[in-house]
């Protein structure tokens, strides 16, 4: 038997650091969104009691290292499955971008396998299985739009932002989400008014959508790579309605509200990074239950 997961990207329209904690995580306050690039994993059930991951992507590890395979291997120790599973990930979002890839590939994983071994976990079970991978695979297992807090686990949903594009841009190179958080300095930096994007959701308010977005993150990354700042740049001067970068980084999203200012947000940028697409907020939850 065999089945097909969608896995798709988020965006964070707003990324505040409150502190850091204890543990070494930081707390967090941020709204995440679904977006429609996605990457697909074809699932299928094997009688041995083995878990074989293949992605065909250079930068992303066939073994335990890879989020899916740790996915479905919790799983199995949780609940004493001696089933196995083929993993395919087809990988069509960037890399080490900021865009949540692997953690999407687990969580699509969670919900998949959930389905292959009849386990009949709830979905809140599935985004608490998940937390334990990773932050950011809670929001995955849902998908939709939420607000995030703790250090990014703890989901509370909220309606769609309205119907807009959302261009995004990667640099050529990854950037770690570890070595982000590390050089954070929590002093003296501004903090993004992560209430006024919950409004402006709310309210559907794409100009204030527009207002309100910012990542605390930025200061990081912006010092570290210089290029993101120009692309930033660039996709303002192209007609962008706003830009942010998104999580960690590297990767820079714009929002535009008309077809035609996306066409010319998206050729202009052709021309300074080869890694560009224009996409749509998916928004929704019911798509990935
Ligand atoms: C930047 C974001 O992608 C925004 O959505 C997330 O906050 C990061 O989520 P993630 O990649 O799933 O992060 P994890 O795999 O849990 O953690 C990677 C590393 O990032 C740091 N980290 C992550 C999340 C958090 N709230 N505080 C942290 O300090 C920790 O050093 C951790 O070792
Ligand atoms: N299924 C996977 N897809 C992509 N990368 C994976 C996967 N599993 C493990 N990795 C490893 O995780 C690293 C980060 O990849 P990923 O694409 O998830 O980053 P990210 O988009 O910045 O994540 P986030 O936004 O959650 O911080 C990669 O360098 C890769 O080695």
């Amino acid at each position: 038997m065999k089945i097909l997961v969608k896995a798709p990207a988020k965006i964070n329209l707003s990324l505040d650091v409150l502190g850091k904690r204890e543990d070494g995580y930081h707390d967090v306050k941020m709204i995440m969104t679904t977006i429609d690039l996605a990457d697909r994993i074809e699932l299928e059930l094997l009688e041995q009691n083995r878990i074989i991951v293949t992605s065909h992507n250079r930068y992303v590890p066939d073994d335990q290292r890879n989020l899916a395979y740790q996915a479905a291997a919790l799983l199995k120790d949780i609940y004493g499955v001696k089933l196995g599973a083929q993993i395919t990930i087809t990988k069509n979002i960037p890399v080490a971008a900021g865009l949540a890839g692997g953690s999407s590939d687990a969580a699509a994983v969670l919900r998949g396998l959930n389905k292959l071994w009849g386990l009949n976990c709830s979905i809140d079970e599935l985004a608490q299985i998940g937390a334990k991978i990773g932050s950011d695979v809670s929001f995955c297992v849902y998908g939709g739009t939420a607000i995030a807090t703790g250090r990014g686990e703890q989901i509370e949903h909220i309606g769609s932002p309205p119907p807009c594009w959302v261009i995004l841009a990667k640099p050529s190179q990854g950037v770690s989400t570890a070595t982000v958080y590390q050089n954070l300095n929590l002093n003296g930096i501004e903090h993004p008014n992560v209430d006024g994007m919950i409004d402006a959701i709310t309210n559907q308010d794409y100009k204030q959508i527009c207002g309100s977005l910012g990542n605390v993150l930025e200061s990081v990354t912006l010092k570290f790579h210089p290029e993101v700042a120009m692309i930033k740049e660039q996709m303002k001067r192209f007609g962008a309605d706003a830009v942010l970068m998104s999580g960690s980084g590297p990767t820079v999203f714009g929002l535009v509200k008309h077809d035609s200012r996306m066409h010319r947000v998206y050729n202009g940028l052709k021309g300074f990074c080869e890694q560009v697409y224009a996409v749509r907020m998916l928004g929704e939850r019911e798509k990935l239950e």
